[in-house]
């Protein structure tokens, strides 16, 4: 795969990602009860993916970006034409139809994991390392007990089809599933 940028150093990318879904992301909060700015994620998840010793620049572009056509008003031609197709192919990738029910989004994400790209896979295992490490700081707002549990057990099947892929990350999720006593 290649490593080199679109446009710039490879640097320049970087940055002109994380502006990128700043910008895009401006009035979006996280659900925990202080409202952390919604960049946080996209930022934590790239970051992840650093400290499991990812250093493929569209794998870290897309991760910055992985949220910004799923929930914001961009489209994947957007994406093609600011940072290539490369990591647009990869935020498509990671990105649900929200013109779909909940129901069949989250069954879609378990079908579609084992399907997944490597680079795809990298970036989901980040998500959701960062949604469950999240979870289980704070309760996001309106959160039952029930639905936080709902949320690892079904985390954990998406999870399993992208195993495989980084051990840190998958090591890091194990402790939590451990924790929360779900079954791996
Ligand atoms: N744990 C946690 N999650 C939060 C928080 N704020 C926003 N989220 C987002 O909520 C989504 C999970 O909530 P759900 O009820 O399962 O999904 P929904 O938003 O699509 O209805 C995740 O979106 P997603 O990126 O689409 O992820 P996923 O559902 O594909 O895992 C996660 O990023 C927070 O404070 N804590």
């Amino acid at each position: 795969m290649s490593t080199i940028s679109h446009n710039g150093t490879p640097l320049a990318e970087i940055i002109k990602c994380v502006n990128f879904a700043a910008v895009k992301h401006k009035n979006q909060r996280r659900k925990d009860p202080e409202q952390t700015p919604y960049i946080n994620h996209p930022i934590g998840v790239a970051f992840l993916l650093v400290e499991g010793g990812i250093d493929n620049l569209a794998v870290l572009q897309a991760a910055v970006l992985h949220d910004t056509v799923e929930d914001t008003h961009t489209s994947n031609e957007e994406l093609v034409r600011e940072f290539g197709p490369e990591v647009a192919g990869i935020v498509a990738e990671v990105t649900d139809n929200k013109s779909l029910s909940k129901e069949e989004r989250k069954r879609l994400q378990i079908v579609k994991a084992p399907l997944a790209s490597q680079e795809a896979k990298l970036v989901k295992l980040a998500d959701k390392l960062y949604n469950l490490r999240d979870l289980d700081r704070a309760t996001p707002f309106g959160w039952t007990p029930n639905r936080v549990n709902e949320y690892f057990h079904w985390a954990a099947k998406v999870v399993a089809g992208c195993r495989g892929t980084n051990d840190f990350l998958e090591k890091e999720l194990d402790k939590l599933f451990a924790k929360r006593k779900v079954a791996i």
